[in-house]
């Protein structure tokens, strides 16, 4: 099978030549008498069916014959000269020899050479700019009904394109007027050629001045365009990645918190900012310079081949070879100067080497030996810098000599054609300013084209989170004005994605209205009970009950209005304490803020600062201290009127008196609220109306603090542990004094 696919070229294109030669037989014969046309096009399409189905079902061809590629060259091949031909039918030219004779041998050689030139700009260009969509079509093709669906690569630009629907209209704009702006631009070699012919043929003056002033208008009409167009662009495109920033950070914030455990801040800022700016400055400049350059492309390929169809034919035949050439020099040159930076390192490393023991080359007294081996390895560097040298001078001499061979060849060819009168002197002058600018229009498309389909495959990364299902169950429907706050964890078995359990099987009664403390060792898990009540995560196995209904039944806002958490780790945020306190309350009233503040005796020092309740807090509440931090915290927790306060590791950093304060404010049963404290300090627990002790994620006693020291279990230990740890502080500091 693998030998046969050697034949299988062979075998194509003898298939080929029987089929043109079918055709010519059929077309020249006096029995069979078609339109031209309709053997042309007929035959292309019989040829490309033949030579299809041979590939198709052939066993021995080509991977590369059967893939799109060698579809898109087929195709090429069938149908060069019907499309050539129409065309030149349709610009009013001579069609006779090309219509007779498009099935001899020389032409069916040409043919191939032109599917070879034509493969060369689909691997360069045109096969990038339909992969979206030709990979869709070909995975489509290939895919098995029971295959799982690959991602679907046009995606990106769907999605990119439904942020773009808004601006429709602008865009069908923007795309006028580079058409018509780029129109503007052939201006100036048309009518240079009208001038040439002007002088040549010393036509009437009219002429030349008719020439220069729709020369000069269209021009100028076309800068004018030109700016309209890219401030309109640039503008659209900025509202656009307004539009993508905002929806990827509002995507972000919906996630769960396991999901901003797992990413580090920096993926989530990076995303959401560079990423973004990334891809919208990509798609602002290089996009806008693809579609400049396409119209030119378009325009100029137009008026060359309304010029002479000839000449625009040996320009396109040309630009691949004038590609080729100085890619492969250049890659030459860029294996060489690689070579070069190696030998460098070499040479680098001897230097940093012999500087950084110098005690040991000094007292081995071997500064020659070092001081040789570095000049070895400098002449590495030296003899690999003279063939650096010659390979750019071979590389900028074929870049230049192919380019100029290929103008060269134009001009000898157009001056042929003007000789023979098939050209005017004007058409040549024409020509050669759109061949100019037709390279330059073919080089920017292909150099800019790569970055725009790097810059939509970029915006996957973006999709990524856009498209991401937040993990969390759904929001449940219950908001109960009534809400008692009996909060029930019945047998909670829970582990952080990825690591060991961390509560096992723990059951609490948490009742409503009375204070409740949570005490244990450090990493018993007392926290991450306070995380499961705010719904961060679910639990594995067991279930967590507010007043007798899953917590899960309730709406999610409802939830986290009504239970207030203040941690250890409060975080403020730049903006004033008012915003501090009102956040996520914007609609309170000032007097439940002041009524907030002064609960949590917050209020006396707010006043204090230089602008009250409209001192900004600076970045993470940076410019107030931290027992003051928690004051705000805990405002801004109370302004709520929640139904369950939960306090984790609170009032560590505030002093005793504050504390006391606090305390006597939030543990007052007048407020009718369910108190849960996490402490590792005793003296804050033993007023609790219940305390339960967890040891290593188990639930290990319960009762209140009298009940629990009679026990003389963990309880007791942690409260003598403690009680000791506060002498020895004592002691010390007394021997201290
Ligand atoms: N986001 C997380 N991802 C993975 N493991 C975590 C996470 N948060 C906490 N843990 C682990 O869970 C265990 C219990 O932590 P938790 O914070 O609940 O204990 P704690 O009793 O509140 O401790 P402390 O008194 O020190 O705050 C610890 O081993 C901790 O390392």
């Amino acid at each position: 099978m693998q030998k046969m696919s050697y034949f299988s070229p062979l075998l194509f294109v003898c298939l080929d030549v029987c089929v043109v030669h079918v055709i010519r037989l059929a077309h020249i014969s006096p029995a069979i008498v078609f339109h031209p046309f309709i053997t042309l096009w007929g035959g292309g399409l019989a040829r490309a069916c033949l030579l299809a189905l041979f590939t198709l079902i052939s066993p021995g061809s080509l991977l590369w014959m059967r893939s799109f590629e060698g579809i898109q060259s087929l195709a090429v091949l069938c149908f060069h000269f019907p499309v050539f031909i129409t065309l030149i039918w349709a610009l009013d030219q001579s069609t006779l020899d090309e219509v007779w004779g498009w099935h001899s041998w020389e032409r069916v050689l040409q043919g191939y050479v032109v599917t070879a030139v034509a493969w060369l700009y689909w691997s360069r260009y045109v096969s990038s700019l339909l992969l979206s969509c030709g990979q869709y079509i070909s995975s489509l093709m290939k895919k098995a009904p029971s295959e799982k669906p690959k991602e679907d690569t046009c995606d990106p630009l769907k999605r990119l394109m439904g942020y773009m629907r808004p601006y429709l209209w602008r865009f069908v704009s923007v795309l006028t007027l580079v058409i018509l702006s780029s129109l503007g631009e052939m201006a100036i070699p048309k009518y240079t050629g009208r001038v040439a012919d002007w002088i040549i043929n010393e036509e009437t003056p009219d002429a030349f001045t008719e020439a220069i002033t729709v020369m000069t208008l269209m021009t100028f009409a076309s800068a004018v365009l030109e700016f309209v167009c890219d401030l309109m662009y640039t503008i659209t495109m900025s509202c656009i990645h307004t539009s993508v920033q905002g929806s990827v950070f509002q995507a972000v914030l919906k996630q769960e918190i396991a999901f901003f455990g797992a990413t580090s801040t920096g993926e989530l800022v990076s995303r959401v900012t560079t990423d973004t700016n990334d891809m919208s400055e990509a798609l602002s400049e290089k996009l806008s310079l693809v579609m400049w350059y396409t119209a030119r492309f378009a325009f100029l390929m137009f008026f060359m081949v309304s010029q002479s169809w000839k000449m625009s034919l040996l320009t396109c035949m040309g630009l691949p070879i004038i590609w080729v050439i100085p890619k492969l020099t250049g890659h030459f040159h860029q294996t060489i100067a690689v070579q070069v930076q190696e030998s460098l390192a070499k040479a680098n490393q001897v230097a940093t080497e012999t500087f950084s023991n110098m005690k040991t080359v000094r007292s081995f007294a071997n500064e020659d030996g070092e001081t040789e081996r570095y000049r070895e390895r400098l002449e590495d560097t030296y003899s690999l810098n003279k063939k650096e040298a010659l390979a750019y001078a071979a590389s900028t001499w074929a870049n230049s000599t192919t380019t100029l061979a290929l103008k060269v060849c134009i001009l000898y060819y157009g001056g042929t054609l003007v000789t023979r009168g098939q050209v005017s002197s004007g058409n040549l002058v024409s020509f050669v300013l759109y061949e100019l600018q037709f390279a330059s229009a073919v080089e920017a498309v292909m150099q800019y084209y790569p970055a725009v389909r790097k810059a939509i495959g970029a915006s996957e990364k973006i999709f990524e989170y856009l498209d991401r299902n937040p993990q969390l169950p759904a929001n449940g429907t219950l908001s109960p004005t009534d809400l008692q706050g009996h909060i029930q964890f019945k047998d909670v078995t829970f582990s952080y994605p990825g690591s060991p359990v961390v509560l096992k099987e723990v059951s609490l009664d948490i009742k409503p209205g009375q204070v409740t403390a949570i005490v244990g060792l450090n990493r018993s898990g007392k926290s991450t009970c306070v995380k499961l009540l705010e719904r961060f995560y679910q639990p594995q196995a067991g279930e967590i009950l507010l007043d007798g209904k899953p917590l899960t039944n309730y709406k999610d806002q409802f939830l986290h209005d009504k239970i207030a958490v203040v941690s250890q780790d409060c975080v403020l945020f730049a903006r004033s304490v008012r915003e501090n306190i009102k956040y996520g309350c914007e609609d309170a009233s000032d007097e439940d803020m002041y009524r907030a503040a002064k609960l949590a005796s917050a209020h006396d020092f707010i006043m204090e600062l230089s602008k009250g309740y409209d001192t900004d807090a600076g970045e993470k509440g940076g410019q107030v201290s931290g027992g003051q931090k928690q004051r705000i915290a805990i405002a801004r927790a109370l302004i709520r009127r929640p139904k369950i306060l939960i306090l984790d590791n609170a009032t560590s950093d505030l002093d005793t008196e504050n504390e006391y304060q606090v305390k006597q404010a939030l543990l007052n049963p007048t407020n009718n609220c369910t108190v849960l404290l996490i402490s590792n300090r005793m003296s804050v627990v033993e007023k609790a109306n219940h305390i339960f002790v967890l040891d290593n994620g188990t639930l290990k006693e319960e009762g209140t603090h009298d009940e629990l020291l009679r026990k003389g279990g963990l309880y007791a230990e942690l409260l003598i542990k403690q009680n000791m740890g506060f002498h020895r502080q004592e002691e010390v500091k007394n021997d201290a004094q």
